[in-house]
């Protein structure tokens, strides 16, 4: 495990207050900050472009703790970079605060959302974060048709009867086998396909830039200092070899259980009621005609066919997704 508490807390505290770009890269890295929290690296002659996201959600704290402590490696020359690298570090001002968001959450407003939400933080930030990921795949663009991978970390309101696992945004170009490898190199539980377009960072850069992307979930929401972060090493040690352009770590776990969505519950109005207890957890196999959820004039059940509820949450904006029902994938792409 190559967590380096001391000196990714400083670069936390430095992130939080807005002194990041104090940072020292070792001279071989030509290294820009492209917009607050945002860093590009590059080697002399990258062999793929890698976006490693975390905090669009600012009270998921976990994978930015993984991604200042990469970053204190990257800066103390101890994690070689065959890969063009940029580093998202998605929502200061809500890691500030320990919260979700400020505004509105911002994984709903990519692929120009934004420009129709209510102004306010996540709006001006998702527009910013666009801009920045345009500007490194265009650079990257000048080292040749490198592979394009994007990797967005959060974690989970509620536990997760699969503690880890990845979603991926609808796509239409080809995610390759060496994709997949990489989750399960993760020891990820499960990987959950979206079946329509989205809002989310990691359906941006799948969309607009032709990335392998997807969101990784991994484990429940704490707040800054009560992660358990060795729970996470997997992930950590294949994000490693994958930015070293060494071999990946060998899949200890069984293999990863495949599911595609089904269903999107919208919530529509404030009277929206969620029939579910915060103790029931992420992909838990609910009864075929347990109604889920109501409006004043709209109910949804559960079915035979898609009964895993995932992310179930009454309190999201009216208009946002309050639960998915998914389904088992049975012929994966891969
Ligand atoms: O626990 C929850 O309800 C939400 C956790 C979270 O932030 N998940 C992402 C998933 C993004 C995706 O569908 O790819 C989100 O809701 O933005
Ligand atoms: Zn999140």
């Amino acid at each position: 495990m190559t967590f380096s508490a001391e000196k990714s807390e400083a670069i936390i505290e430095a992130l939080l207050s807005c002194r990041l770009r104090d940072a020292r890269f070792p001279a071989a890295l030509e290294a820009s900050w492209l917009e607050e929290g945002v860093l590009q690296l590059l080697p002399a002659h990258p062999t793929g472009a890698v976006v490693i996201s975390a905090g669009i959600h600012g009270n998921e704290t976990a994978p930015v703790e993984m991604l200042a402590a990469l970053l204190a490696s990257l800066m103390a020359g101890e994690q070689p970079l065959s890969q063009a690298l940029l580093l998202v570090f998605g929502n200061p001002p809500a890691l500030r605060a320990g919260k979700r968001y400020l505004h509105s959450d911002m994984n709903r407003l990519f692929g120009g959302r934004h420009r129709h939400a209510v102004p306010g933080n996540e709006s001006r930030r998702a527009a910013r974060l666009e801009q920045a990921t345009a500007a490194f795949f265009q650079r990257v663009e000048a080292e040749g048709d490198l592979p394009r991978v994007h990797l967005d970390m959060h974690t989970a309101i509620r536990g997760s009867r699969f503690p880890q696992f990845a979603l991926i945004p609808f796509h239409q170009h080809r995610y390759g086998a060496a994709f997949y490898t990489l989750l399960a190199a993760c020891e990820l539980d499960a990987v959950v396909q979206h079946t329509a377009p989205g809002g989310t960072f990691s359906h941006y850069l799948s969309d607009a830039f032709g990335a392998q992307s997807c969101t990784l979930e991994l484990g429940k929401a704490r707040p800054f200092g009560q992660n358990p972060l060795s729970c996470f090493a997997a992930v950590d040690s294949a994000i490693r070899a994958l930015l070293a352009g060494s071999a990946l770590p060998a899949r200890k776990q069984p293999p990863m259980r495949f599911f595609t969505v089904a269903q999107s519950i919208i919530k529509t109005s404030s009277s929206f009621r969620l029939n579910l207890d915060p103790s029931v957890e992420n992909f838990t196999q609910l009864p075929a005609g347990f109604e889920i959820a109501c409006e004043h004039d709209k109910s949804w059940r559960v079915d035979d066919v898609a009964p895993w509820i995932l992310f179930p949450n009454a309190s999201v904006a009216p208009g946002l997704r309050a639960g998915l029902l998914l389904k088992p994938d049975l012929s994966p792409q891969h």
